[in-house]
């Protein structure tokens, strides 16, 4: 499945892609089916970004990065419905986790029974956020709504409006899920732009019919490697970019210690965080400039523990958990469908981790012991055991600056259209350039149709129909 390197470096191409995540690969295999001679420089030796999927020992797939996918994410389900790449159902069938003061519940479903005045607080909670969503609406997202939510902290929102400690938890744990943040550091809209942009809050953390509803199976990965597949002898791996210097209707890219390729068109495809390591001669616009600086990612360690079978489903359990101390907060069951091996996802990340030390890149034992301490105390003895311990820890993955967008207040407001608008022959691709699907698979494939519909457009090529 690992694309072959083309054999020496052209010196031009129509179309030079930056990046081979999932979008600037979706935006290189549209280019090439509308004729256009297109080139992948990526600078990891993989293709994929932030969809990475490793295998256990016995050969089983873990999405290292992202997984899920749901209703409603239409895009990135086209393309594998396209690909004939296979679903997997998250499983449900028992009872979810919420330990919350020290006492465990047991809860079906997406929404924990709390006792009536935090359900009553969460659900208006959750209605304001989706109208505030709604009200939002698509792009621009500018007007005095928009600029009004972008002087708040969704901290600021949640001391105002949510009064329990148990709905506070849900939605804290929703934030830190889609953003990798605390809600101190994140904007309230870039925090609305993403629940309107993904369905509403329901869809955007439900499992049954939200976007933890499916896993890809044979990992994520599968579909970034067919699409490399594809695009054979267009693929640079181990091309880090550096510089790109440009007139009005042409662009030089600039790799260390290789031929610097010429191209009609580039394409960014990353986040705004991560394309800041690319120099630019003459410089960005300031404001775009500015939205790469100021933009940021949250990072975070996905760790699998893998057991001989998923023994939790026997005490009637989804694997599922939700807590409010300690360094284990957020769990899935990932097991493969079948009778194999039972495989419990962690969820690590500084918004929600009692003692930040052990995310460490040096901790990883400590790490591992302490979540096992957890799990134990979450499900049981039989936690004790795993036979296997794998973990990615996010913000050590070079040419990544991090997991998912984390934007602080004052930026999207006055910045947002800059995501997205050409600069002379750059265009820019990457799930967080778009508003449906942001931060998630769907996302990146709606960004890379975009991308390739600006381009071919202003190459003026006919033949985009596909498109
Ligand atoms: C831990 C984690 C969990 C997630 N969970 C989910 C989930 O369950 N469901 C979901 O839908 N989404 C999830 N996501 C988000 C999803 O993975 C991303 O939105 C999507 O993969 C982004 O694709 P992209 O092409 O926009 O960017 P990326 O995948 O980040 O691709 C950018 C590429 O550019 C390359 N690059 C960077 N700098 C340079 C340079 N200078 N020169 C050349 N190449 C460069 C990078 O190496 C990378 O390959 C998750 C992400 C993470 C990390």
């Amino acid at each position: 499945m690992t694309p072959r390197l083309t054999a020496s470096t052209p010196r031009e191409a129509d179309v030079v892609v930056i990046g081979a995540g999932l979008s600037g690969l979706v935006t290189a295999r549209l280019l090439h089916r509308a004729g256009l001679r297109v080139l992948v420089l990526e600078a990891k030796n993989r293709v994929g970004g932030r969809l990475l999927t490793t295998t256990t020992t016995a050969g089983v797939a873990l999405d290292a990065g992202g997984a899920w996918v749901g209703p409603g994410q239409d895009a990135v389900l086209a393309l594998l419905d396209e690909l004939g790449i296979a679903l997997i159902p998250q499983y449900t069938a028992g009872h979810n986790l919420l330990r919350i003061g020290g006492r465990t519940h047991r809860y079906r479903g997406d929404l924990p029974r709390l006792g009536p005045a935090a359900l009553l607080d969460l659900a208006r909670a959750r209605r304001a956020v989706d109208r505030m969503a709604r009200r939002l609406g698509p792009p621009p997202l500018t007007g005095p709504y928009a600029a009004r939510l972008d002087t708040w902290t969704v901290a600021a929102w949640l001391d105002r409006h949510v009064h329990t400690r148990a709905a506070r938890l849900i939605l804290q744990v929703a934030t830190a899920a889609s953003f990798a943040c605390r809600p101190e550091e994140l904007s309230l809209l870039a925090f609305a732009a993403h629940v309107g942009g993904n369905g509403g809050l329901s869809r955007l953390i439900g499992v049954r019919d939200g976007a933890l509803a499916h896993r890809i199976a044979g990992g994520a990965a599968t579909l970034t490697a067919r699409l490399a597949n594809e695009l054979t002898g267009r693929i640079l791996l181990g091309h880090p970019v550096t510089r790109i210097t440009r007139t009005a209707d042409h662009a030089t890219v600039t790799v260390p210690g290789r031929t610097p390729i010429t191209a009609r068109r580039v394409v960014i495809a990353m986040d705004p965080a991560t394309a800041r390591t690319i120099a630019h001669d003459p410089p960005l616009p300031p404001p775009r400039a500015d939205l790469q600086t100021r933009w940021q990612t949250g990072s975070g360690v996905k760790a699998h523990l893998v057991y001989p079978r998923p023994w939790w489903r026997d005490l009637g359990l989804t694997g599922a958990a939700v807590t409010d101390t300690g360094t284990v907060r957020l769990t899935f069951d990932v097991s493969p469908p079948g009778d194999g091996s039972g495989i419990l996802l962690v969820l690590l990340g500084l918004p929600l981790i009692d003692d930040p030390a052990l995310l460490h890149p040096d901790a990883r034992d400590r790490r591992r012991r302490k979540i096992v301490d957890d799990l134990t105390a979450l499900f049981g003895p039989k936690a004790r055991d795993p036979i296997e311990y794998r973990e990615q820890d996010w913000s050590a993955e070079p040419w990544q600056t991090g997991c998912l967008p984390r934007v602080p207040p004052g930026l999207l407001g006055t910045h947002h259209a800059w995501l997205t608008r050409p600069i002379g022959p750059l265009h820019w691709a990457g799930s967080e350039t778009s508003y449906l699907g942001e931060g998630h698979m769907d996302g990146a494939v709606r960004s890379a149709h975009r991308a390739a519909t600006e381009v071919l457009d202003s190459l003026d090529c006919k033949a985009h129909g596909a498109l």
